[in-house]
């Protein structure tokens, strides 16, 4: 049986629970062929955990995009990207694939930084990425970012973010509630450009999420690489990150990384849905 093709051009985190290797572990949890083009590597201090992102020169990303295309993925995703440059790269390179699907996860911030990598970003995002994306999944503050709504706290404004931002393109658009939506439940929403619904599951331990953004995006993409429609490819993603979450782990006094198979391997857990 031959495996759908997953690309993702996205940033290394060394310490391995987010980035590229947060999405090779998802695309082979959810069996596809996962395939990299390495935009930047991220190292941390060990002293403070500070990140220290270093871009890699753009004729190698190039060369990378070039040497995947030629594998011919059937679903791209992007990751941290970085620069403007990076993201026209990226635009450049769904255009130039025959994949059908596009999964843009608008990396602005890592967790535990509230530095935004760079804000010259957020309209390259806005001009490139979003009229091309089949799924775009914002957390709260990239959401406020790309709708230019800023600060976001109720359901009701993540709705207007998420139109806002459908109407720049986005055929269907995630706006992570998480960790940072206050609540008993961790709740994001999803617009399909005629109905929002909420997709809930139980808030479980957040301490130990990191990566958490990039497994939803990678298990979207990967769902949708294996034939869900949309919706299915979304609802079963909340569910895979909601295990992940459950069972992730301490790694040091600083980070804790969501465990990516444990969706498969220890519990499935089911996500309630809600039109609003
Ligand atoms: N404590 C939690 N319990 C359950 N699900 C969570 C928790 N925190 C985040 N999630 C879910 O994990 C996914 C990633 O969200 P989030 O952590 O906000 O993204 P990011 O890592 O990009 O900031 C979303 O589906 C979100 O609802
Ligand atoms: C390379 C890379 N990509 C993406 C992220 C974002 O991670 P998350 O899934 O926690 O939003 C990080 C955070 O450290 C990172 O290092
Ligand atoms: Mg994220």
């Amino acid at each position: 049986m031959s495996l759908k093709k997953t690309l993702t051009i996205a940033g290394s985190d060394t310490s391995a629970g987010a980035g590229m290797q947060a999405d090779l572990k998802t695309f082979q949890e959810l069996n596809t062929y996962g395939m990299v083009a390495l935009t930047a590597v991220v190292t941390m201090d060990p002293e403070t955990w500070g990140h220290d992102v270093t871009p890699l020169p753009i004729d190698l990303l190039d060369k990378q995009i070039k040497t995947a295309l030629s594998i011919g993925p059937d679903a791209i995703k992007t990751g941290m990207l970085g620069t403007e440059e990076i993201i026209s790269r990226a635009a450049q390179a769904f255009k130039d694939s025959d994949a059908e699907i596009f999964v843009v996860d608008p990396v602005m911030v890592c967790k535990g930084e509230d530095e935004v990598l760079n804000p010259g970003n957020t309209d390259a995002m806005i001009k490139e990425l979003l009229p091309l994306a089949t799924v775009v999944t914002p957390n709260l503050f990239e959401a406020g970012q790309l709708s230019g709504l800023g600060k976001l706290t109720s359901i009701d404004q993540m709705k207007e973010a998420a139109r806002i931002i459908h109407e720049r393109g986005a055929q269907h658009v995630v706006i992570k509630g998480g960790k940072a939506l206050e609540g008993q439940e961790a709740m994001d929403l999803y617009f399909d450009g005629k109905t929002y619904t909420l997709l809930i599951t139980e808030k479980f331990q957040s301490s130990y999420n990191h990566g958490a953004g990039c497994t939803f995006a990678a298990a979207t993409t990967a769902n949708l690489a294996n034939g869900q429609s949309p919706r299915e490819a979304i609802i079963n993603a909340k569910g895979f990150v909601a295990s992940a979450i459950k069972y992730g782990w301490k790694m040091n006094d600083f980070v804790g990384p969501v465990q990516h198979g444990a969706s498969n391997k220890v519990e499935k857990i089911e996500v309630a849905t809600k039109e609003v």
